[in-house]
């Protein structure tokens, strides 16, 4: 089975406003809300392509709410833990002149709700694979994906890491199957700008140094770079279309890596493939893709 875990789901809430100015009124001329986060966002996509996954991660307060029932309609199981302290956050994208994201910290999470947490993930078995994605609230201690992969330790568990900085840092002694950092978020690790395809290649592999197993790069509009557990190299340039929404197009490319990495009996090609079908699809539409829209894209790679 596949688990996603969204320690901080959301509400993203993504509206078109004309030329925003601050300290102003403004006013949307278009509005959307989705449920969102990255595991979630990963398990939605999983969904439209007819891949079953479980979703955990915590909820709280009538937001959360709107997430539980949400997974159910998009097609994954819920399996979220609800806690006492705080709500579901409700992360803003606005798209006017430029595209701007303001996300929001999330609810509380006491040690025996985390606790819970850690006694589900201690249930999965040989074969199944975990998604570690996103965010975590501020409230919980920085190691904590890095606990979850210690204790997963010694079981034949693909886990993929989707975050940034520290987060993402810290479990690469615990060989992650796949990360995917964007090219700005692989620069940061480093305090670099990463311009050329080589600059990326070159910072790529020293996640690998420090113990990654598959390095995703994602470049939005400029395609990907992954960098395999053997050391080969793949680049692939995404179709061109008209980008509506690109939140979610990370995520959508690590479900789509999966689900074509899966399907194909591990081939990175077909993995790649599909991963970027998957985000370029995502980015050209309103919310994240359905699987039409992926396998039309997919035939012109
Ligand atoms: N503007 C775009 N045009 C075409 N494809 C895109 C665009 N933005 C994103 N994508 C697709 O989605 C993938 C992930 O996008 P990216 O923005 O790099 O991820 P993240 O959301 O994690 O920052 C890209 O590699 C590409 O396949
Ligand atoms: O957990 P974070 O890092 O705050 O990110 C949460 C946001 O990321 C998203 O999952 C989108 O992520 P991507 O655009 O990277 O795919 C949104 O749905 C959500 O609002």
């Amino acid at each position: 089975m596949i688990y996603t875990v969204t320690f901080n789901p959301a509400i993203d809430y993504v509206i078109k406003v004309d030329n925003l100015t601050l300290g102003q009124v403004n006013r949307t001329t278009r509005e959307y809300i989705f449920c969102g986060g990255k595991g979630i966002n990963v398990s939605h996509l999983l969904a439209n392509l007819g891949v079953d996954s479980v979703g955990l991660g915590f909820i709280a307060g009538f937001t959360g709410d709107v997430i539980e029932s949400g997974a159910k309609e998009l097609g994954f199981k819920p399996d979220f833990i609800r806690v006492r302290e705080g709500m579901t956050r409700i992360n803003v994208k606005v798209k006017s002149n430029e595209e701007s994201e303001i996300n929001g910290l999330g609810p509380v999470i006491h040690d025996d709700e985390l606790e819970q947490m850690f006694k589900k993930l201690d249930e999965l078995e040989d074969g199944d694979i975990l998604v570690l994605a996103g965010s975590i609230p501020a409230t919980l201690p920085s190691d904590v994906y890095e606990r979850i992969m210690g204790r997963l330790q010694g079981k034949d568990i693909r886990i993929v890491v989707d975050a940034t900085k520290d987060l993402l840092l810290n479990v690469l002694k615990y060989h992650p199957f796949l990360i995917k950092p964007n090219n700005h978020e692989l620069g940061e690790m480093f305090d670099v700008v990463l311009k050329t395809n080589d600059e990326i290649v070159e910072y790529a592999k020293k996640l690998q140094e420090k113990g990654a197993r598959n390095v995703l790069v994602s470049m939005a509009g400029d395609g990907a770079i992954l960098i395999t557990e053997e050391g080969e190299v793949h680049i692939t340039p995404c179709p061109k279309g008209e980008v509506k929404n690109s939140v979610g197009a990370g995520d959508s490319m690590v479900a789509g890596f999966i689900t074509g990495y899966l399907r194909s009996n591990g081939d990175y090609n077909e993995a790649l493939k599909m991963g970027t079908a998957a985000g370029s699809a995502t980015a050209f539409s309103e919310d994240v893709a359905t699987g039409e829209k992926i396998m039309e894209l997919y035939k012109t790679l």
